[in-house]
């Protein structure tokens, strides 16, 4: 498989405080990749920096556009986005009151920028786009066991629903990569591991690449091609998950010991 995000001595500095020291990275088309850490390791701003939400001190971010690998670097949020990267945020950002179908139109917009002639005099391509843009966002729902909730305002939806719904709208921007900031945080283990398949199934049907930030070890090992470990800002080891589970400067970071 080809990469498709490769990240070189990434730097980034607040003030006097480095956040991020010197990261490198590879993601290759269609991996399932978690990236791990204690508390403050760095996980989320490593994050904001991939998806333009901050820039870097320094380093390089590239993405693959076709043959090559272009610079992402000093590109805005929504340029990153529009390139095919979409994330969801560890505090959930729906719209709360619109609905769930809403919620998945607005994120499937930028696909479809009808002409501006096209939508003044309602063309039949302008229904027809219409209708496509609806069967499309209620496949999807479906997918995600939402379509039974398609006209409820989001605010009423339960917590674990809302991450659900969260994982949609960035599916329905149809992504090359996903990048989920911990997409279990706050479910029960119940809604874990529902959420652990939920992410599988996605991933191998839409050919996508998905980083994800987790705390829940359960789902990380389950899921998880490949890990990354970041500790203080420094990425501490890569490997398979068992390799990870095995790894001693692993366990000393998450345990403050060895062994
Ligand atoms: N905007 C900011 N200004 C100053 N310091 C920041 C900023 N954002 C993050 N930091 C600091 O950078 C370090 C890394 O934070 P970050 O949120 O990336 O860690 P994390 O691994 O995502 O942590 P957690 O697992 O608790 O979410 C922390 O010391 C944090 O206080």
């Amino acid at each position: 498989m080809r990469t498709i995000l490769k990240v070189d001595s990434l730097v980034k500095k607040f003030g006097g405080l480095t956040a991020v020291s010197n990261v490198s990275l590879q993601l290759k088309e269609d991996e399932l990749v978690a990236l791990i850490g204690p508390n403050g390791a760095g996980k989320t701003t490593v994050f904001n920096l991939l998806t333009g939400v901050i820039s870097q001190t320094s380093g390089t971010i590239r993405f693959r556009e076709k043959e090559d690998l272009i610079s992402l670097n000093n590109k805005k949020a929504y340029q990153i986005a529009s390139l095919g990267c979409a994330r969801t945020f560890q505090n959930i950002r729906l719209f709360k009151n619109m609905t769930v179908l809403d919620n998945v139109l607005v994120a499937m917009t930028n696909q479809y920028k009808e002409g501006f002639l096209k939508s003044i005099f309602r063309f039949p391509s302008f229904y027809r786009t219409e209708d496509e843009i609806l069967k499309k966002a209620r496949d999807l729902l479906a997918i995600f066991d939402l379509d039974k909730d398609m006209y409820k305002l989001a605010s009423n939806l339960p917590y674990g629903i809302q991450r659900r719904l969260e994982i949609v709208r960035g599916l329905a921007m149809q992504p090359k990569i996903l990048f989920l900031d911990e997409p279990a945080a706050g479910m029960n283990p119940e809604e874990t591991a529902d959420l652990t398949r939920l992410i599988r199934k996605i991933q191998k049907q839409f050919h996508i690449t998905v980083l994800l930030i987790e705390h829940d070890m359960s789902l990380v090992m389950n899921l998880a091609e490949r890990i990354y470990v970041l500790d203080q800002g420094k990425m501490l080891a890569e490997g398979t998950p068992s390799e990870i589970q095995q790894n001693k400067a692993v366990i000393k970071a998450y345990l403050g010991e060895e062994g």
